[in-house]
C-alpha cells in the first residue's frame, strides 16, 4: 500500500460577485499577470477581471484562447507569457482554458489563478491538466508540482451560463464517489500519487450526498439565472468537493471510458466532458455488482437533468462492436485509471457498454408516458 497523499489548492473563494474582489487576492501573489480566456469568456468575465486587476495596479497581458488544451496552444501562450515576464497566470473560462493556464503557469514557474466561469467540470482545483491533440483526441494527463494557488468562482457568472453546463458539472461530480469508492475498495492509487485519505473519502462521499440533495433545485436556479443556496451548494460540490474528491480519492473506469470515447470520430465530439462522463459512470456501475434500485437512482438523476444515458443519447447508436472495442481498448490501455480499481479486459468493457445502454433503455421504456 502506498503512502496516503492529499493535495489541494491554497485558497478557494466562491460567491455572488466574487470577481469584484479578485484584485486583492491576486495582489498577494504578484503584479505582472497574463489573463487567458476565449472569445465568449472575454466578454462575459475576462474584461471585468482585468478591470479589477488594474484597480490594484496589477498589469495584465491579454491572451485569446484558441479552444483546445493542446501542446501547440500551451507553447504559444507560454511564449507570450515569457516575453511579458509574467509571474502570475490567470485562466478564465471552462475546463480547457483552465487546463491550459495550469500548463503555462508550470512552464513559467509562476503562480496559478483559476477563474471558472461555469461549474461544468472539476478541473479548477487539481494539480493536473488533461491534454488533447489539436483535433481533440485525449493524449494524456500532465501532472504539476502544485495545485492552483487561488481559485475564484463567481456564482453570479455561473448562474448566467447555460443550464447544460451545470448539468455537465453535476455529472462530472457524480462520477467522483463512484470512482473513488471503487479505488478505495481495492487500495488503488489516486491522481495525487498515493493511496487515499479519510479526508478525501469523506469529501467524495459528501459530494455525492450534496448532488442528490440539491442538483434539481440548482439546475432550475440556473434556468432562472438566479443565485440560490441550492446553486451555491452545487457549485461547491461540482468544483471543490468533486475536485478534491477525484484527485485525492481516485479515478477509475468512468473517466477511462470517457477518454476512450474521444478516440471516436463523429457527433460524440459535440458532447461535453461531463456528458461523456455520465455515460462512462453508468458503464462503471454496470461493471460492478449493484441492485437495479442503485443503478436507477443514478439514471433517474441524469434523465431529470437532461443528461445522456444511452448510446443513442451520445450519438453512438450506429457504432459497431469494433468501434466500441476501440473505445474499450483506449480505456484499458496501460496506465489508464481503470486499472486502479478493476482487473478486466477491453472485451469486458464492451459488454458493460452494451449493458449500461440496455439498462437505460429499459428504464426509459418503463417510464415512458
Ligand atoms: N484537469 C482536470 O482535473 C480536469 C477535470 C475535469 C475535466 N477536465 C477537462 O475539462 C475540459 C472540459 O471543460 P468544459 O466542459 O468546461 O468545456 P470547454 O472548456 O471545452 O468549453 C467551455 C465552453 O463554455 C463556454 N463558456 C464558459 N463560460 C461560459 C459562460 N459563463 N457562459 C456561456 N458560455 C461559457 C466557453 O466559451 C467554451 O466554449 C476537458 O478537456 C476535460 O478533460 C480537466
Ligand atoms: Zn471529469
Amino acid at each position: 500500500m502506498s503512502e496516503r497523499i492529499f493535495i489541494s489548492p491554497a485558497k478557494y473563494v466562491q460567491g455572488k460577485n466574487a470577481i469584484k474582489n479578485i484584485g486583492q487576492y491576486v495582489k498577494d501573489l504578484g503584479e505582472q499577470t497574463v489573463v487567458i480566456a476565449d472569445e465568449t469568456v472575454w466578454d462575459i468575465a475576462g474584461h471585468d477581471v482585468v478591470e479589477q486587476l488594474k484597480q490594484e495596479n496589477i498589469t495584465a497581458e491579454e491572451v485569446l484562447f484558441n479552444g483546445e488544451a493542446s501542446k501547440t496552444e500551451i507553447e504559444r501562450i507560454t511564449d507570450t507569457a515569457n516575453k511579458a515576464n509574467v509571474t502570475v497566470v490567470i485562466g478564465v473560462g471552462g475546463g480547457k482554458t483552465l487546463d491550459t493556464a495550469k500548463a503555462v503557469s508550470d512552464e513559467v514557474n509562476g503562480y496559478t489563478v483559476i477563474v471558472p466561469t461555469t461549474a461544468s467540470t472539476d478541473a479548477p482545483t487539481s494539480a493536473l491538466s488533461v491534454v488533447y491533440s489539436d483535433k481533440g483526441v485525449f493524449e494524456g494527463y500532465r501532472f504539476y508540482k502544485k495545485n492552483p494557488d487561488l481559485v475564484v468562482i463567481d456564482t453570479k457568472i455561473v448562474a448566467g451560463a447555460p443550464p447544460r453546463f451545470l448539468a455537465s458539472g453535476i455529472a462530472d461530480a457524480l462520477a467522483t464517489w463512484v470512482e473513488a469508492r471503487s479505488v478505495i475498495k481495492v487500495g488503488g492509487d489516486t491522481m495525487a500519487g498515493g493511496s487515499t485519505t479519510i479526508a478525501a473519502q469523506a469529501i467524495a462521499e459528501k459530494c455525492e450526498e450534496t448532488l442528490f440533495q440539491y442538483a434539481h433545485l440548482a439546475y432550475e436556479s440556473v434556468k432562472a439565472k438566479s443565485v440560490t443556496p441550492a446553486l451555491e451548494s452545487i457549485v461547491e460540490a461540482n468544483t471543490l468537493l468533486s475536485g478534491l474528491g477525484f484527485e485525492s480519492g481516485g479515478l477509475a473506469a468512468a473517466h477511462a471510458i470517457h477518454n476512450g470515447f474521444t478516440a471516436l470520430k463523429g457527433d460524440i465530439h459535440h458532447m461535453t466532458h461531463g456528458e461523456k462522463v455520465a455515460f462512462g459512470t453508468l458503464v462503471q456501475l454496470a461493471l460492478e455488482k449493484h441492485s437495479i434500485d442503485e443503478i436507477e437512482r443514478y439514471i433517474t438523476l441524469y434523465v431529470s437533468l437532461g443528461l445522456p444515458v444511452t448510446l443513442e443519447d451520445i450519438h453512438l447508436n450506429d457504432a459497431s462492436r469494433d468501434d466500441l472495442m476501440k473505445v474499450a481498448e483506449a480505456a484499458t490501455t496501460e496506465g489508464e485509471t481503470i486499472h486502479q480499481a478493476f482487473n478486466i479486459t477491453a472485451d469486458d468493457v464492451v459488454d458493460a457498454i452494451y449493458a449500461a445502454d440496455q439498462y437505460a433503455q429499459a428504464y426509459k421504456k418503463k417510464h415512458a408516458n
